[in-house]
């Protein structure tokens, strides 16, 4: 199995470079690409961790090496926010980032799965989608917005409100990832009942959590450990997939959904990627109405990302 993260000399690069450096399966290699000329250093540093997992460093002239025979690509490339910008704020520097990497990725390994990170999310995954189908390699079911940050925080989140363990707490994000568009099915935690009210509170906090972040961090960046962390959960859940066990993560994913082209909900990942995109299920008229109000923002976003391209 090889993995390229690129973006890897980042804040949530060389999070989840360590992470996989630690837990991707034995003889796997991890391929760390970025413009940022300490890349290959990132790479020297982690070699020095003796686990079964090769890691290689390429500096910005040499994506080609570092995407070749990738089975699964991740990207963390590109500017976070500072306090008082919106993720639709990054779009300017952002997109056109997105579009190159992926030129690469259809130029060197039109296969892999790929995982986008670099916000907005909501808009970046439409861009790939259009450059993928612009060189004729694009595959639905290899293409996913990483919106696991939105799931282990409400884990976390709803842990510290009841006292539970938060292995034992699973809550479905579904829509997308940025403030309203990013929907916590609590009315689906098992075990677990809420008040209005805290209904209410605990959906803000969630939506509100990356510039809870941004904010404590004070111009220092955004979420980039716990980010580390979500990227390696889906990665890691990806390659069990490939491997020939079935998994279900909540992801960003184009055509499953009669609400928008684009939409995070449950899916289950198999040896091709997405193997069926689940039905959410019975959702309260609290979330019907949040989905409602979110709709038009979330497709705005999606048409975005596909003018950039056409
Ligand atoms: N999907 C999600 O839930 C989350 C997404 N993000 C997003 O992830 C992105 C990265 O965040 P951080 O790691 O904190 O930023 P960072 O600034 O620490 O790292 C970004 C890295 O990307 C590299 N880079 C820039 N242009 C590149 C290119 N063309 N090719 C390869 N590498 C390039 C930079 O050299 C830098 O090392 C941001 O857009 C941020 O908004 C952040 C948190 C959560
Ligand atoms: O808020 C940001 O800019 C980064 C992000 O996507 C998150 O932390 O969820």
């Amino acid at each position: 199995m090889k993995v390229a993260v690129l973006g890897a000399a980042g804040g949530i690069g060389q999070a989840l470079s360590l992470l996989l450096k630690t837990q991707l399966p034995a003889g796997s290699e991890l391929s760390l690409y970025d413009v940022a000329p300490v890349v290959p250093g990132v790479a020297v540093d982690l070699s020095h961790i003796p686990t079964d997992v090769k890691v290689q460093g390429f500096g910005k002239d040499d994506l080609a090496s570092a995407l070749v025979g990738s089975d699964i690509v991740l990207i963390p490339a590109g500017v976070p926010r500072k306090p008082g910008m919106d993720r639709s704020d990054l779009f300017n520097m952002n997109a056109g980032i997105v579009k190159n990497l992926v030129e690469g990725i259809a130029d060197n390994c039109p296969d892999a799965c790929i995982g986008i990170i670099t916000n907005p999310v909501n808009t970046t995954v439409p861009i790939a989608r259009e450059v993928l189908k612009q060189r004729g390699c694009y595959n639905k079911n290899k293409l996913f917005g990483v919106t696991t940050l939105d799931v282990i925080r409400s884990e976390a989140f709803v842990a510290e409100l009841r006292g539970l363990n938060p292995a034992n707490v699973t809550v479905p994000v579904i829509g997308g990832h940025s403030g309203t568009t990013i929907l916590p099915l609590l009315s689906q935690v098992e075990g677990v009942s809420f008040t209005d009210e805290e209904i209410k509170a605990l959906t803000h906090r969630i939506q509100n959590a990356g510039t809870e972040v941004v904010e404590a961090k004070a111009g220092g960046g955004s979420a980039t450990l716990s980010m580390g962390q979500a990227a390696a959960r889906f990665c890691l859940s990806l390659v069990k997939a490939l491997e020939g066990q079935s998994v279900v993560e909540c992801t960003y994913v184009d055509g499953g959904s009669e609400h928008a082209e684009f939409f995070a909900q449950p899916v289950r990942l198999g040896k091709g990627g997405v193997e069926e995109v689940l039905p959410y299920g019975e959702i309260s008229a609290f979330e019907k109405q949040c989905m409602n109000d979110m709709l038009e923002g979330l497709k705005g976003d999606i048409q975005k990302g596909i003018d950039f391209v056409s």
